[in-house]
């Protein structure tokens, strides 16, 4: 296995260093009966990395992500995040102190408007109550927000469509403004190009790649060009172990990582 220019190890580390591990996980395991689809996995998400998780059909991806966004409890190992071990903690209370989850078009309500559904995101920040009958003026104090996260995604021509209306590559930028809303330092992306045509990709490419400066990005994608074009860092699993780590040159020129490629139905 290479591990090219790996981050170093800062358990428990302040996150002020450049160099700090936001996330890190120590013999991270994950079983479903007898099979073991994560295997004893140490792995690290340096602050401010663009970082993306790939690896062949099967290899444990979506796997590691679900434990790390403790949506799949770990079977055993341990998971810390800015120096505190969240094994435990749930996503909600993770995503309040600043990690947090996106690309789940479910959680947009299909029916509100694209600015309705960005200032119930703030709302819920907040902490307010889903509060759709309150008198417009007092949800007013929301909309300057509301207009900066939709220009942030380069949705403010939608800003009065319903959400079911927007086309596909438009509401996983609404997803992404919601996600914004909640202030994360650290943004888990669950394959972001699923089911995009070429223009959609290239759009939200850039997008992450803009919404990622000044934050952590960990995402889980399929499409090698996206991930060679804007991600910094690169894991490679197979079989659900670690086989390589480091720039995407780095990671595609091993042995290891193009024999596990073979086969499969990558490009
Ligand atoms: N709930 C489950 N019960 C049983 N086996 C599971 C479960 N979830 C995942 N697996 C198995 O664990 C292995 C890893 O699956 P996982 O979905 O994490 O891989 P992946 O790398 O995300 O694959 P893909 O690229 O095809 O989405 C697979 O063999 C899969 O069949």
């Amino acid at each position: 296995m290479v591990r090219c220019g790996g981050p170093k190890t800062t358990q428990g580390g302040d996150v002020g260093d450049a160099n700090a591990n936001v996330i890190e996980t120590r013999g991270l395991t994950r079983t479903f009966g007898g099979f073991v689809a994560v295997k004893d996995v140490d792995f690290a998400v340096r602050k401010h990395a663009l970082h993306a998780l790939i690896g062949p059909n099967g290899a444990g991806k979506s796997t590691l992500f679900n434990l790390l966004t403790r949506f799949l409890p770990a079977t055993r190992g341990t998971i810390v995040y800015r120096g505190t071990d969240v094994t435990r903690t749930p996503p909600a209370t993770l995503a309040r102190r600043g990690m947090v989850r996106s690309f789940q078009i479910s959680s947009v309500f299909p029916h509100l408007t694209t600015h309705e559904n960005v200032r119930i995101a703030l709302q819920s920040r907040h902490r307010e109550t889903f509060a759709f009958w309150r008198a417009d003026r007092s949800l007013k104090h929301y909309d300057e927000e509301v207009r900066t996260l939709l220009a942030d995604v380069g949705l403010e021509p939608y800003a009065q469509r319903l959400a079911t209306e927007l086309p596909y590559g438009r509401k996983r930028a609404l997803e992404l403004a919601t996600t914004l809303a909640m202030q994360p330092d650290v943004i888990l992306l669950d394959e972001p190009m699923a089911g995009m045509g070429q223009e959609d990709i290239a759009r939200t490419a850039e997008l992450i790649r803009r919404v990622g400066e000044g934050r952590t990005i960990l995402m889980v994608e399929h499409n090698l060009s996206v991930v060679a074009d804007i991600c910094d860092r690169i894991t490679v699993l197979r079989r659900g172990e670690i086989i390589a780590e480091g720039s995407y040159a780095e990671v595609s020129a091993d042995p290891e990582v193009r024999q596990a490629y073979i086969g499969s139905d990558h490009d």
